[in-house]
């Protein structure tokens, strides 16, 4: 179908359709610089997240990709074809579009609302074809909506109205997807099954750029990252050379840990609180003792546990002033991951093997050397008999119990495994009281 010769590819040779092509491109919203000399070449059956703080640029790459915003120099081409030398309705043909905010002011069916993503394969006033049927009812089945082929468009819920945007952007069938938030109002369930039929139109050969805040998600599922901050690429590569603790402090200006998700492998970036002092510690130290700030200086403390939970007891004690030590902790962890940004003592072991004797006997020395040892509760399951043998050489230990109540179960097994006059022995205390908890232990 032809819209105009203007609208057609020239006939020099040209890239694969699905080949993008982003050239030296800026573009300013006034006197607002959005986009600082971005080049990008994203290939056939490449799906690519686009990642980065919040007013990045990242909206506006798309929307110049997709031709409606254009940029104040460089060029971007999609097979070949400059987006903003053709029509809006050539480019239909060869890019789709699920932008960020999917309301739309009509009340149409939703069936009505994926048979558009057809139009502009079509002649304006010609009717569907069975191939356009067919395409829609795919789109609908493929994207989980044919259930709600029938509801009008403003009476289904926000999720459900992202996943009817993809269905039409998947029955426009272009070698080119742009998404925008795709998973930003779905649920759990629906944004692995978006993803995972995302990657399914990419391994049918399709390009796919798409914005995405999850980082955790956008690691798992895009071949490759493309990180902008202040409107230019800062990094672009493999999520895991593209997400490292370095370049989230740079772009996010966030303490994050990142470490490999222990099922799929992927990156994880766990964000840390920064280090600020946290309210209450310097209150705790600066309380009028004789002894002020150096109270907790002279006596050491050696923390068992790992996970977020044992991250966040070495922050609080580090901020207090506190000599500490940690371990044994699993290598690559994220209370690996904080001793080590925290510059604590730590022993570190590979998660599922067994403790050498040689970090045992480390464990056992820094255990009997603590004044105080803190078992962060969450961790107590993990326990085993020999910690609990360790543990009875320390000389006063403070159980972190974990916030919610959820296990409590775990922890009076642990308890009971470790004995009953461990149970008595031991102070409980939540996060907010550990410090509290260390120095009745210290009277
Ligand atoms: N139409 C517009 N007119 C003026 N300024 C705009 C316009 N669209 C975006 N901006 C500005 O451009 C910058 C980049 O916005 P953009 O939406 O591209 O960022 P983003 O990375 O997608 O952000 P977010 O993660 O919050 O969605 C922001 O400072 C924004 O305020």
């Amino acid at each position: 179908m032809s819209d105009g010769s203007a609208d057609e590819p020239t006939a020099r040779s040209r890239p694969d359709p699905a080949t993008i092509a982003v050239r030296d491109v800026s573009l300013s919203f006034g006197d607002l610089r959005v986009l600082e000399d971005v080049s990008l070449t994203v290939s056939p059956g490449e799906f690519v997240g686009l990642v980065g703080p919040n007013g990045a640029g990242k909206t506006t790459l798309l929307r110049s990709i997709s031709g409606a915003f254009e940029p104040s120099s460089g060029t971007i081409e999609i097979g070949g074809t400059d987006v903003h030398d053709v029509s809006s309705r050539a480019s239909s043909r060869f890019v789709a579009v699920v932008p960020q905010d999917t309301s739309l002011s009509f009340s149409f069916p939703v069936r009505d609302v994926v048979e558009m993503g057809r139009h502009p394969h079509r002649s304006r006033f010609s009717s569907p074809t069975v191939d356009d049927r067919d395409a829609v009812e795919r789109a609908l089945e493929r994207t989980r909506t044919t259930d709600l082929a029938d509801r009008p468009i403003d009476e289904v819920s926000g999720g459900q109205r992202q996943r009817v945007v993809l269905a039409r952007a998947v029955a426009q069938a272009t070698p080119v997807l742009l998404l925008d938030e795709p998973t930003a109002s779905l649920d759990i369930n629906h944004q692995i099954e978006t993803l995972e039929l995302v990657r399914e139109l990419v391994d049918d050969g399709r390009t796919v750029v798409a914005a995405i805040h999850d980082l955790d998600l956008a690691a798992r599922y895009c071949d490759r990252l493309v990180l902008l901050a202040d409107g230019t690429v800062h990094s672009d590569g493999p999520p895991q050379s593209v997400l490292t603790r370095e370049t989230i402090a740079e772009t996010f200006e966030a303490n994050a840990a990142v470490t490999p998700n222990p099922v799929t492998g992927t990156p994880t970036v766990t964000a840390l609180s920064d280090r600020t002092p946290f309210a209450g510690a310097d209150s705790e130290i600066g309380s009028g003792r004789a002894d002020g700030g150096d109270r907790f200086a002279a006596f050491p403390v050696h923390v068992i546990g790992s996970g977020t939970a044992a991250a966040g007891v070495l922050e609080r004690l580090e901020r207090a002033g506190v000599d500490v030590s940690v371990g044994p902790v699993p290598a690559g962890g994220v209370a690996e991951e904080a001793a080590r940004r925290l510059e604590v003592d730590y022993l570190a072991v590979e998660p599922f093997e067994p403790i050498s004797s040689d970090v045992r006997a480390a464990v056992d020395a820094r255990i009997r050397n603590a004044d105080v040892t803190v078992v962060v509760g969450s961790a107590l399951p993990a326990v085993g008999p020999d910690d609990l043998e360790s543990l009875e050489s320390a000389s006063s230990l403070v159980v972190v119990e974990p916030e919610s109540g959820g296990s409590r179960t775990d922890e009076n097994g642990a308890s009971d495994r470790l004995g009953g006059g461990w149970g008595e022995r031991a102070r409980k205390t939540p996060m907010d009281g550990l410090l509290e908890a260390i120095d009745a232990e210290l009277e």
